[in-house]
């Protein structure tokens, strides 16, 4: 099988190239690497496998070669590539990180662990465009995906903490240059103990709120502060971060019409590097107690871990720190809350570039391997 590889050494696409490698992946299939910028360079060799000279990422005639295309590149190449392939009678695999076509009929959000029986659906019935959720929904289902499969959701709310790496890699630096700015101008009275702390505090205002301090690409101070909003402003008030909780979710849990859940929230950027956090309150259809609700959700992934709501696990195994750079997905602070027993609170964290991004695309590649090979 031909593999298109597009957007390997971007953020996401290292990500990607790093777990094909750590699954043996590249075993199952013979990669070809695509370039949008550097065409005709040498390729990769990831999992020991050499391949020819990169290839133009925008010559549909090489593309078209392929029989599955996997890309990281971005909704903008998305956009303009997939549509003069289709055109051009390609009839191969699309598999693809951007949003462009999440919502299309013929494609399928791809989350195996909670969709496995829509993916196989879809394999069976020939669509050929499989494509990954966005973050805070991806991570959001695998945390609590099983309250979902066994009917007791009647409605949920997300408010998310979400990390820098959401925006890209220019903003994580960003994100740490702005620290960098912050520590570096109260150096000296950091260094003295007998320096007032309300002093500090001014000059880290003053920096903040000065033009010297680094914010080109969120637009605003994200060290020492937070944005409260992601993504495109909609017409009726959510941004589209927002918007996709509840048309993705849905749509991942095969849900149409009268059966959609409502979920919304409000969506934050924080200063964590890649981690995405979520605060959820879920109205539940009926009484369920604790353990059970715990028991459902341990059993219901191999990645997603119950956090006992103690101050210390809460602490120590529920944070963006614990988690960055692990397939894990704990969920923890969960209780009933004073509204009365069907409301649930539960906290959640998850590695926005893993769960959120690059795991779901590896693993439908796997699939396809299998159900091509079947
Ligand atoms: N960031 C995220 O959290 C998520 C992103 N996505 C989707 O994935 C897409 C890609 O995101 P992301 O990986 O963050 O994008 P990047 O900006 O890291 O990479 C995209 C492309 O930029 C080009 N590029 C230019 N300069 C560099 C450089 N210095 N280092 C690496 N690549 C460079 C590469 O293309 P080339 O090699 O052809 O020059 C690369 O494939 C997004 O647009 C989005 O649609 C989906 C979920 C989460
Ligand atoms: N919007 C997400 C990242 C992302 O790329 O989402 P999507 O794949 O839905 O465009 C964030 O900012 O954290």
């Amino acid at each position: 099988m031909k593999v298109g590889l597009v957007g390997w050494r971007g953020m996401v696409g290292s990500v990607l190239m790093q777990r094909m490698v750590e699954e043996n992946d590249f075993a199952h299939f013979e990669p070809y690497y695509f370039s949008t910028s550097n065409a005709g360079g040498d390729a990769p060799t990831y999992g020991n496998k050499t391949a020819p000279a990169l290839l133009n990422a925008t010559d549909i005639s090489a593309l078209k070669q392929m029989d599955v295309i996997v890309t990281c590149q971005g909704g903008d190449y998305t956009s303009e590539i997939f549509p003069k392939l289709r055109h051009d009678g390609w009839k191969g695999y699309w598999i693809d990180a951007a949003s462009t076509l999440r919502l299309q009929d013929d494609a399928i959000i791809v989350l195996d662990p909670v969709n496995l029986n829509v993916i196989k659906d879809g394999l069976s019935k020939g669509i050929k465009n499989y494509v990954g959720g966005n973050c805070t929904v991806s991570l959001m289902l695998m945390a609590v995906g099983a309250l979902y499969q066994n009917n007791l959701v009647e409605w949920m709310t997300a408010m998310t903490y979400q990390a820098a790496s959401g925006a890209g890699a220019q903003n994580m630096r960003e994100l740490i240059g702005g620290m960098g700015y912050l520590r570096d101008g109260v150096k000296d009275l950091l260094d003295n103990p007998a320096s007032a702390i309300l002093d500090i505090d001014r000059q880290v205002a003053e920096l903040q709120r000065g033009d010297a301090f680094p914010k080109a690409n969120f637009g605003v101070p994200l060290a020492g502060s937070l944005i409260p909003y992601i993504d495109k402003q909609l017409d009726n008030g959510q941004s589209k971060e927002e918007w996709k909780g509840q048309s993705e979710s849905n749509k991942i849990l095969g849900l149409q019409g009268q059966d959609i859940i409502p979920i919304d929230g409000l969506c934050v950027r924080i200063g964590a590097m890649r981690c995405h956090s979520q605060a959820l309150t879920i109205k539940l259809k009926k009484d369920v107690p604790m353990d059970e609700i715990e028991a459902m959700i341990r059993e219901s992934n191999d990645w997603v871990k119950v956090v006992p709501n103690t101050r210390e696990a809460s602490m120590t195994d529920l944070t963006p720190v614990a988690v960055t750079g692990t397939l894990s997905v704990p969920v923890g602070r969960m209780r009933k809350l004073n509204m009365g027993n069907q409301y649930l609170g539960a906290f959640t964290v998850g590695d926005q570039l893993l769960w959120g991004a690059a795991e779901p695309l590896r693993r439908m590649l796997r699939l396809l391997i299998e159900h091509q090979s079947a």
